[in-house]
């Protein structure tokens, strides 16, 4: 079984080619593919598949809005073997991937995903490296709610960006507050608001044009960058300031990213790095 490794920011993925949708990505072959002690060790995994090869095997019900047969699509699993909706780093190393690998020759083509259709520009291939823009689609506010960390309570909003988010800014919150977390627990949050879980992130408030965040993703853990809770950080802190269009610099533990929030849509510019490619070895696979 071919894979490839590669990061957005630090949000590494193993990434699994297979157009036709043969393998089955059942949960405990997924955390152990991601288990950093047992497997590859990766926050998510991303199966390159066509949209309909999909839908034939059964792994999609139906198509995802905007999602076309042809259209590849990213199949992304938490490391804890859940598939999620979204994950915008992923997309960015996926687009990177299909480039690299030669199964895309365009730079401009949309990526399925279970939120739906996601265009994406891929602006500069280098080596190992890409630059890319995703269209992340609409940024949704659901509220406030709060999330409980260390005893301390932060207050948010809930904002869905094809999954979701409790982006909770605060004037309290500097860089210093967010060095000191301790998000080696999930935080408390309300499962009434949540009832499918959260990714939780915490971000200072705009200072010239940018905020710092940290990040507790559902499924996984603290991550060193979400690429959809940037685009919420983003939203919660151009609301926290009044406005709600604008573009702000995310910097995250593994680098920084360009979020743009225009008319209740947004776009997200960052790094992809491709790190490896290989075989997963067909009867550990099978063993797991
Ligand atoms: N790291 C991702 C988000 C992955 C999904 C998330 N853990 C969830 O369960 O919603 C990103 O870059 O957006």
């Amino acid at each position: 079984m071919r894979f490839a490794k590669g990061h957005g920011t630090e949000n590494d993925f193993v990434v699994l080619p297979d157009p036709d949708a043969e393998l089955t990505l059942h949960t405990a072959g997924v955390s152990a593919l991601c288990d950093r002690s047992r497997g590859l060790g990766a926050d998510g995994v991303l199966r390159v598949a066509k949209a309909g090869a999909l839908t034939a095997t059964g792994v999609l019900d139906v198509l995802p809005d905007g999602v076309a047969v042809d259209d590849w699509f990213m199949d992304y699993r938490n490391a804890d073997g859940s598939a999620a909706e979204m994950c915008g780093n992923g997309v960015r190393v996926f687009a990177h991937y299909l480039l690299s690998s030669g199964l895309e020759t365009r730079s401009a083509f949309v990526v399925g995903s279970r939120a739906g259709a996601r265009p994406v520009t891929v602006h500069s291939v280098d080596g190992f490296r890409g630059d890319v823009t995703v269209g992340m689609g609409k940024v949704r506010e659901l509220g406030t709610s709060s999330a409980t960390i260390g005893g301390r309570v932060f207050e948010g909003i809930g904002i869905d960006v094809g999954n979701p988010h409790l982006a909770c800014v605060d004037s309290d919150v500097t860089p210093a507050v967010l060095a000191a977390l301790d998000l080696s627990a999930a935080p408390g949050f309300d499962p009434g608001f949540f009832p499918h879980g959260v990714n939780v992130e915490i971000v200072t408030p705009l200072s010239g044009g940018a905020v710092e965040m940290r990040v507790h993703e559902r499924g996984v853990g603290e991550t060193r960058s979400c690429g959809t809770g940037t685009v919420a950080a983003a939203a919660a802190a151009l609301r926290f300031d009044g406005a709600d269009a604008g573009e702000v610099v995310v910097r995250v533990l593994g680098g920084e990213v360009r979020v743009r929030i225009d008319a209740g849509e947004a776009d997200l510019r960052g790094p992809s790095v491709l790190v490896a490619s290989g075989d997963i070895d067909d009867a550990w696979w099978a063993a797991q």
